[in-house]
């Protein structure tokens, strides 16, 4: 499963980061940095329209494969603000997303909008890692972790000074994120990673589970108005959106044809 390859990738990643990871030395360095932008709250309460946006700076994907060769993460990025862009999520997967902590941190110099750190983490390093190079948020993936790894991943981010979007696909992780009683944004991905299939019913389905108090993110998928209005619907706080805005020659005009202007809510 390709999952499970991608999961391979990161424990042989993280053996690495072991060997050169000390816990006091990166304690000491994010002491000094600034605080972290608020992501959840930008992506909630203070979002620009009636439907939040994060969107993605995504060169490539598992299942697409190459999707935008003429790839400028600091541009995308800085049109992505200018265009009323609540969050911006930066893959930092080399190997399968052809992403990089390097342009995470590159994207952290030149806007002044939360960021996501879009990668696979297992291991409470990546936490740190992330929040040194620069991320206000770190997105933990159910179905890649056991629920005292999310909760312990949780509060370590949540210490560092970073949002945490939790993502779930099915009921069964949804039920394990709810039970732990942490997580106050949950992303319903409407992708299935373990096959790659997509569904905007996902959204639909799960985000009944959903109680009050608790923000939905929508993710994956999402490429015409009426997909947002269709998760809008749904009860969905936000919408995650990569492979769409990538596509497209002018990222502005297609930020503001999917989610129309900014209103400030
Ligand atoms: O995008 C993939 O092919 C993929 C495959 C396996 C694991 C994760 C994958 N994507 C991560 C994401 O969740 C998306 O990048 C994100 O939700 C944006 O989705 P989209 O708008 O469909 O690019």
């Amino acid at each position: 499963m390709f999952l499970d390859k991608i999961v391979a990738t990161k424990q042989s990643e993280v053996a690495d980061l072991s060997g050169r990871f000390s816990l006091s030395e990166s304690e000491r360095r994010i002491a000094q940095m600034p605080q972290c932008l608020g992501f959840e709250r930008a992506i909630t309460t203070a979002r620009k329209r009636s439907v939040g946006l994060i969107a993605e700076v995504k060169k490539a994907s598992p299942s697409k494969g190459l999707i935008r060769p003429d790839f400028h993460p600091v541009e995308l990025a800085q049109t992505y603000a200018s265009a009323g862009t609540d969050c911006i999520s930066v893959l930092t997967d080399t190997e399968y997303f052809q992403g990089s902590n390097a342009y995470l941190t590159a994207v952290r110099e030149a806007v002044n909008v939360p960021l996501l750190r879009k990668d696979f983490i297992i291991d409470y390093r990546q936490i740190y890692e992330a929040r040194e190079i620069g991320a206000d948020a770190v997105l933990l993936i159910a179905a890649i972790l056991r629920q005292s790894e999310l909760s312990e991943f949780y509060d370590i981010a949540r210490s560092l000074g970073m949002d945490v979007l939790v993502e779930v696909h099915d009921r069964e992780e949804m039920e394990t994120v709810l039970e732990l009683d942490k997580a106050t944004l949950i992303g319903i991905n409407n992708r299935n990673l373990k096959t790659f299939a997509t569904d905007l019913a996902t959204t639909e389905t799960l985000i009944h589970l959903v109680p009050p108090g608790i923000a939905v993110i929508s993710e994956s998928a999402i490429s015409k108005p009426e997909d947002i209005a269709y998760v809008q619907a749904a009860g969905a706080k936000g919408v995650l959106v990569g492979e769409h805005f990538m596509r497209q020659p002018d990222v502005r005009e297609a930020v503001e044809q999917l989610m129309g202007p900014v209103t400030n809510h």
